[in-house]
């Protein structure tokens, strides 16, 4: 069937919920790693896996694996609310649990909660994996969505335990191709300078931005992975890479970097 779209579940993930908004025609994946195989494979079209979290920041997987293991864009961008709830087997009361399973993110999203609650932190490739994990055992308990709880036979013992009332996770749509210009458009591209040591190396390569009176959204900096000190740049820039004044703006980015890579234009959600 045509059209399908893979999405980290198993089903009654948060992506699986971000991914409900696109299509119908949805597959699980227990993995992001997973998700992104799939579509550079064939056997899915789209796939949607979380990149950045409003409390917890980004999903450092997901940008590692964009940059260094797959060749996939960015076609669009989805960003949900995102509330968490404390996920028990019927019966079980707070003071039985010993252990919480939950994806790293949401574990990170519910720190104070968790540490009043003083248990054992565990962490699964998804918050509905955890809730999964812990249908039947009384003294566990999973950090996941209602719909998880619902799946896997759990109820919500205490609901939105996250740190902030205004958690929000953002998305994104992967596949072969990124999306056409609309005009509201931006630009995630990721870069290495040719020597992270030098004075105002990372500023000659923002003024060609601001020469151009490119807004920039986001600005991020990982490990290169090839050493302390030498690190990669993800930035996100208003505007569509088949744009002529983006489109040469890259180019002379391109040449002031060692290494380069767009990782898709799509409109601004
Ligand atoms: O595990 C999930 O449900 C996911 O979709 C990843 C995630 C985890 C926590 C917050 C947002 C997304």
């Amino acid at each position: 069937m045509q059209n399908k779209v893979s999405f980290l579940g198993p089903n009654g993930t948060f992506t699986h919920e971000a991914a409900s908004t696109i299509s119908e025609n949805l597959i699980s994946y227990c993995s992001i790693q997973s998700v992104m195989e799939s579509v550079v494979n064939g056997e899915c079209d789209k796939g949607v896996v979380p990149i950045e979290n409003s409390i917890e920041g980004s999903v450092t997987l997901t940008l590692d694996l964009l940059v260094h293991k797959f060749n996939l864009m960015i076609e669009n961008e989805i960003i949900i609310p995102i509330n968490h709830n404390l996920l028990v087997n019927d019966g079980v009361r707070i003071e039985d649990i010993s252990d919480v399973y939950s994806h790293s993110q949401a574990l990170a999203q519910c720190q104070p909660f968790l540490e009043k609650l003083n248990v054992k932190k565990h962490f699964t490739l998804s918050t509905a994996a955890a809730a999964k994990k812990v249908e039947g055992h009384k003294n566990y308990a999973a950090i996941g969505t209602l719909t998880s709880g619902k799946l896997y036979n759990l109820k919500p013992l205490v609901s939105n335990v996250q740190d902030n009332d205004t958690n929000q996770t953002r998305f994104i749509i992967l596949s072969k191709k990124d999306h056409i210009p609309t005009g509201h458009d931006k630009t995630s591209i990721v870069f290495s300078l040719y020597d992270d040591a030098s004075s105002g190396a990372l500023y000659k390569v923002l003024k060609i931005f601001s020469n151009k009176n490119i807004n920039l959204s986001k600005i991020e900096s990982r490990p290169s992975k090839e050493g302390l000190g030498s690190y990669i740049f993800f930035i996100d820039l208003e505007g569509h890479r088949n744009d002529k004044s983006i489109s040469e703006i890259l180019s002379e980015v391109k040449e002031k970097t060692s290494f380069f890579k767009i990782l898709g234009s799509y409109p601004i959600y």
